[in-house]
């Protein structure tokens, strides 16, 4: 019975092993299962790691579950109504690593504990269970181990509200808000979209576990939606209930009202007032140090709907990995923090040229002060995890490293505002100097000083304080560790004050420490003073033992020491605890300001190392990129040594025009058309994220949506072939560019039929061009489309130099101004390693083919099909010109006739013979 999360709904709990049985059967069990059943029912939808000694032991169905899941041995426990119980056990000190299996493989866990030493239940009875409590339910989006999460990546749980309102014309009449934290770091931020962009939302914030109400998850329009998201948790309305949700959030905060936080829709407080209440479920009462929701107009970030996305590889590449992302290529930061912030502003470049304009300042301030950058770079280096080493502390899961890390960081961070002070930065930078100087700094005085410079992992093992740190400790710990110099000390003090030199202090089990004379010294211990100070315990042949209160109580001390600087140990821990959760805000601010000067100096390193220039970004309509490069590419081909052809892109509107231009770019396979039109996208995204860009000069009117339809992807899941996901998507582009917009094209309608294909591209084309007048790339093996630039006034002919080599192809990469006149499909196809035999006979056909009035269809496009008719007006004129010529109209009936999906190759070749014969007039 597997459940990823996906497919949970709260009406159903999808994992109820171990069920409720009736009372009567709960009776008849084990007092320890009796209490197993009772949990396990009170936390239904998670596997159940019941604390036992050293083990988390899971039982009877959840015992099974997580054997076949983690690879580890199922065993028997007893029996349960006459069954045998199924069991399995991890250890605790592994606990971590199976936990992270197990979340991966879309379960959740609820961690339950021993409440009370054993020792403690003993003194109820022989038979009673010790105390045991839930006190965390781990699920994907609340993890903060670092052992569970990815260092470079956020983990974000995000929730999503609907309310009836917004008569938007596009929309369904639902105002929708997402709301999304990141319980590791605190970040918290809210939202409101539309059913229209909903997707490219989603998958701009990528949260590892979505929450939404029960409603919401089985609307049928939006399932397909859950599909492309790793977790969704319904849950019942009434966590998002907005009536409650603002008194809920001021609770989580702590504050009388949410005045000070701002304006929020109905909607986005139903969707904080989800992430509050989910938190406050999970955690179980402990409160993670998230920051107060920061709210996002819509029109902030850049829109990139998921397909766009995944087809420019951004943060990870087709197939699922960073390496080879845009992200990887551009990423030097050198911390987590700082990688983890670079991916946010590329998956969510800005759209305001003042805030662009910031970061490159601070960018430029960083590439041109060479000795600073390498200053602050080295000083980053030595930053510890803040943000995620605070959330532990805050959710009461930290051990001394975590505090440890605080303190370094926090001196880091002082001396790296020091290095910014002194040099003349701009506003990015010294607003990050500000904060990293918020924190009172007597505290990472204080954890310096407390803590020790070896440091174990857990709060339990106990030395983590440093020696000097606290008399009391320095005592108990001296007790401890030299007890004997202890003794030896009272043992000299005793001989001395009583004279008797052959006095001893000896130790053993039953009398434990005491005083041992010989016969003869042992009156003088028993006469006055002495006698109020030594106590006869025992008679020995030869000797006499004593004991002292002294004694006595240094035995107590000794015994208990270890104990006792353990306590003491802890109660320091908890103080340190304190002292950090004071300042929580500021350290917070201080890890968000330290990852804002890692990702800054990390650009400012690439910009250098990689000759990438200052775009200029500003509210116009201009796309002119010169010497541009493909980041990626340019980088893979330097590894292998071959030099990356620079390209230039000129989409600003032409004179006069108030609306850019949208390039056709023809040309061979294996030209560089998809690397030019990617590059032309990824300047965009990395210009508008703030960082430099791989050209020699870009001037960029901001770039509201960005879509890209490159390559073929079919999406079996959803039920779609390739050619459906293309034509959808396309549709996406059409319906929503606007002048704003950049559209990057590749190979529109090459999934069908030809002339399919080729009259859905032209289409394609007209409309971006009359209608959505957007900035664009249009690369297409369909040459017949480059006659339209002579009707369409703001397309563009370009095309990708190859030279012919007796007869082989020469790709030279270089875009010019142009029309292909061939594909060169048969040479690529020679190159790829394609049988001779099946090369020649391609060559064959080819030369019958060609032979056929190529220009017949381009002909078409100028002469007979009036341009934008079908756009503006429907039906069609009854009789199109074409019907006047005979022999056109018999190609056309001729063709009518023909299903390519319906043909053998053969046929299809036949067909194309009697085809040509009709163009012949045959
Ligand atoms: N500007 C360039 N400089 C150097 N090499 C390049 C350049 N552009 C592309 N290449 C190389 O050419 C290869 C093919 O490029 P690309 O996939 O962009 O071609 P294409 O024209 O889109 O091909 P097809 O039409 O077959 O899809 C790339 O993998 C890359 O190695």
């Amino acid at each position: 019975m597997d459940q990823p999360l996906n497919s949970t709904t709260s009406g159903e709990a999808p994992n109820p092993p171990a069920s409720p049985k009736a009372a009567g059967d709960i009776e008849r069990v084990t007092p320890m299962m009796a209490q197993y059943i009772e949990i396990k029912t009170a936390n239904p939808g998670s596997l159940l790691f019941y604390r036992m000694g050293d083990f988390y032991e899971l039982f009877l169905e959840d015992a099974e579950i997580a054997a076949r899941a983690l690879g580890i041995v199922l065993t028997k426990r007893g029996k349960h109504q006459g069954e045998d119980i199924p069991m399995c056990g991890v250890p605790v000190d592994r606990a971590e690593e199976y936990l992270h299996k197990l979340i991966a493989a879309g379960y959740r866990v609820a961690v339950c504990e021993q409440m009370e030493p054993p020792a403690e239940a003993k003194k109820r009875g022989p038979k009673s269970v010790v105390k045991r409590d839930v006190i965390r339910l781990v699920t994907p989006g609340t993890l903060t181990e670092d052992a569970l999460l990815d260092a470079r990546r956020e983990n974000v749980l995000a929730s999503l509200a609907r309310v009836k309102g917004g008569a938007g014309e596009e929309g369904d009449g639902y105002v929708y808000a997402l709301a999304f934290a990141d319980i590791s770091t605190g970040s918290f931020r809210v939202a409101e979209t539309d059913s229209t962009r909903l997707s490219a939302d989603l998958a701009r914030i990528e949260p590892a576990e979505l929450l939404v109400a029960d409603a919401v998850y089985e609307d049928a329009e939006l399932r397909p939606l859950w599909r492309s998201l790793p977790a969704v948790t319904p849950l019942p309305k009434e966590s998002f209930d907005g009536a409650t949700a603002g008194r809920r959030i001021a609770g989580f905060f702590q504050v009388a009202t949410l005045d000070s936080f701002g304006v929020f829709s109905r909607a986005e407080l139903a969707a904080a007032g989800a992430i509050v209440a989910y938190i406050e479920r999970t955690q179980l009462g402990a409160r993670p140090p998230l920051g107060r929701p920061q709210r996002e107009a819509s029109s902030e970030a850049m829109i990139i709907d998921p397909a766009t996305r995944a087809n420019l590889e951004i943060l990870r590449t087709t197939t699922g990995e960073r390496s080879g992302s845009l992200w990887a290529a551009v990423d030097r930061t050198v911390t987590s923090a700082g990688a983890r912030l670079l991916a946010r502003r590329l998956a969510e470049p800005l759209t305001d040229p003042k805030r662009i304009a910031d970061r490159f300042d601070a960018v430029e301030c960083l590439a041109d002060e060479t000795g600073l950058r390498a200053q602050l770079r080295d000083r980053l280096a030595g930053v510890p995890d803040l943000a995620r080493a605070l959330s532990r502390v805050a959710l009461g899961r930290a051990g001394p490293r975590d505090l440890a890390a605080i303190g370094r960081g926090l001196l880091e961070g002082t001396a790296i505002a020091g290095l910014i002070a002194d040099a003349p930065a701009p506003a990015e930078l010294t607003r990050a100097a500000a904060a990293l100087t918020g924190v009172d700094p007597a505290l990472a005085a204080t954890l310096t000083a407390a803590l020790a410079d070896e440091l174990p992992l857990n709060r339990r093992d106990g030395g983590f304080i440093r020696a000097g740190y606290q008399g009391e400790l320095d005592a108990t710990r001296a007790l401890r560790d030299e007890s004997r110099r202890v003794v030896a000390a009272l043992e000299r003090r005793y001989v001395e004050e009583t004279g008797v030199r052959a006095l001893k202090i000896r130790h053993n089990a039953v009398l434990g420490y005491f005083v041992e004379v010989s016969q003869q010294n042992a009156d003088r211990l028993r006469e006055p003073p002495f006698d109020a100070v030594f106590m006869h315990r025992q008679t020995m042949a030869g000797a006499m033992r004593f004991t002292s209160t002294e004694l006595a109580e240094l035995e107590a001390k000794i015994s208990s020491a270890g104990e006792r600087a353990l306590a003491l140990e802890q109660i320091l821990f908890d103080e340190l605890v304190g002292a950090v959760m004071g300042q929580t805000e500021a350290i917070r601010a201080c890890a968000e300001a330290l990852a804002v000067i890692d990702v800054t100096a990390g650009l400012a390193k690439l910009a250098v190392d990689e000759r990438h220039v200052r775009p200029e970004v500003d509210d116009g309509l201009d796309f002119r990129i010169e010497g541009g490069r493909h980041p990626v590419v340019e980088q893979a081909l330097r590894r292998d040594g071959g030099p990356f052809v620079a390209n230039e892109c000129e989409l600003s509107p032409p004179e006069g025009a108030r609306a850019g231009r949208i390039w056709l770019v023809t040309g061979p396979n294996m030209a560089g058309k998809s690397t030019f039109l990617r590059q032309n996208a990824l300047i965009a995204i990395l210009a508008q994220a703030g960082a430099f860009v791989p050209a020699t000069f870009a001037r960029i009117g901001v770039v509201d949506r960005l879509f890209s339809r490159v390559g073929a992807t079919d999406d079996l899941a959803r039920g779609r072939s390739t050619f459906m996901v293309e034509m959808v998507e396309t549709a996406a582009i059409l319906n929503q560019a606007t002048e704003r917009s950049l559209v990057i094209l590749d190979e529109i309608g090459r999934g069908t039929a030809t002339f399919d294909g080729l009259s859905i591209a032209w289409a394609s084309l007209e409309h971006l061009h009359e209608t959505n007048r957007c900035r664009g790339l249009f690369a297409t093996h369909f040459h017949e489309l480059t006659a339209l630039s002579q009707r369409l006034s703001r397309l563009v002919n370009a095309t990708v130099k190859v030279k012919e080599w007796e007869g082989e192809v020469i790709f030279l990469h270089e875009v010019v101004p142009g029309a292909a006149d061939r594909s060169y499909g048969i040479q690529v196809a020679k190159l790829a390693g394609l049988p001779h035999a099946v090369v020649e006979r391609a060559r064959a056909v080819l030369t019958e083919l060609e032979s056929a009035d190529r220009a017949a269809p381009t002909q078409r496009i100028l002469d007979d099909l009036p341009l934008f008719a079908a756009l503006n007006r429907a039906p069609p004129p009854a009789a199109p010109a074409a019907k006047a010529d005979p022999v056109a109209a018999a190609v056309k009936d001729a063709l009518a006739g023909i299903d390519p999906d319906e043909m053998t190759p053969r046929e299809a070749l036949e067909a194309l013979y009697r085809l040509k014969a009709a163009a012949k007039g045959g």
